[in-house]
């Protein structure tokens, strides 16, 4: 479960978020759209705890697993490494989960690979795993599907669909008018505050 209440941001005098009200129920999958430069991305690293507010509440309750925007990876370690090292973060014993994630995008292969030799396309799919391999209860996911071909942001929906039918609560940043069927409920940024909809046609 996720609720945000009245966040304000500012970045010197430009003020991005006026008031910005969220909540993501689990088994809800919320959009996020807006203009670029709206503060989406502001809004997901300040419900991912890198941020902080000016001011407003954010509660999470449970696990996050956070997909930044730009990926998080170094370029000089492999595949395989990235998951060793962010297993220990995560204090998994088991790499199964992001073994079948790894397997169900399609990216197997480079497990022995140097990020720095993936393409673009295949280092966001591993910055995806590396938010999901733990399992967590609230997902914030900024433009996951960056670089994706059709096939993998077909199947990146499926998965999503499925992690909400787990009862995950789900934020995810977009930019495409295609995904709002997939939604439950979509919110729009415009001059830092949200317009919200009920779409509903995900389920
Ligand atoms: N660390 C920062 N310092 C100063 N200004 C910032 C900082 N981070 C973001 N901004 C400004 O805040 C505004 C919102 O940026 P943000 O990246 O949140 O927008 P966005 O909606 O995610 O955009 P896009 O769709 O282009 O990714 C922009 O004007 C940006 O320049």
């Amino acid at each position: 479960m996720l609720r945000v209440a009245d966040v304000h941001k500012a970045f010197g005098t430009r003020r991005v978020l006026r008031g910005v009200s969220l909540r993501a129920a689990p088994g809800e999958l919320v959009g996020v759209v807006g203009e670029n430069g709206a503060g989406k991305t502001t809004l997901l690293r300040i419900l991912s705890g890198e941020l902080a507010p000016d001011s407003g509440r954010v509660r999470v309750e449970g696990r996050i697993g956070y997909c930044p925007q730009h990926p998080v990876t170094n370029p000089e370690l492999t595949v395989d490494q990235h998951l060793r090292y962010f297993a220990v973060a995560y204090r998994l014993r088991r790499l199964d989960r992001a073994r079948t994630l790894i397997d169900r995008l399609g990216f197997e292969q480079y497990g022995a690979t140097r990020v720095r030799h993936l393409s673009g396309g295949t280092r966001q799919k591993l910055n995806l795993v590396l938010s999901l391999m733990h399992d967590p209860a609230v997902l914030l996911l900024d433009e996951p599907y960056q670089g994706f071909d059709w096939e993998t942001y077909l199947r990146f929906w499926e998965i999503s669909a499925e992690l909400r039918a787990q009862g995950r609560a789900i934020v995810v940043i977009s930019h495409l008018a295609h995904d709002v069927d997939r939604l439950d409920t979509l919110y729009q940024l415009r001059a830092g505050t949200f317009k919200q909809s009920v779409v509903g046609h995900g389920r």
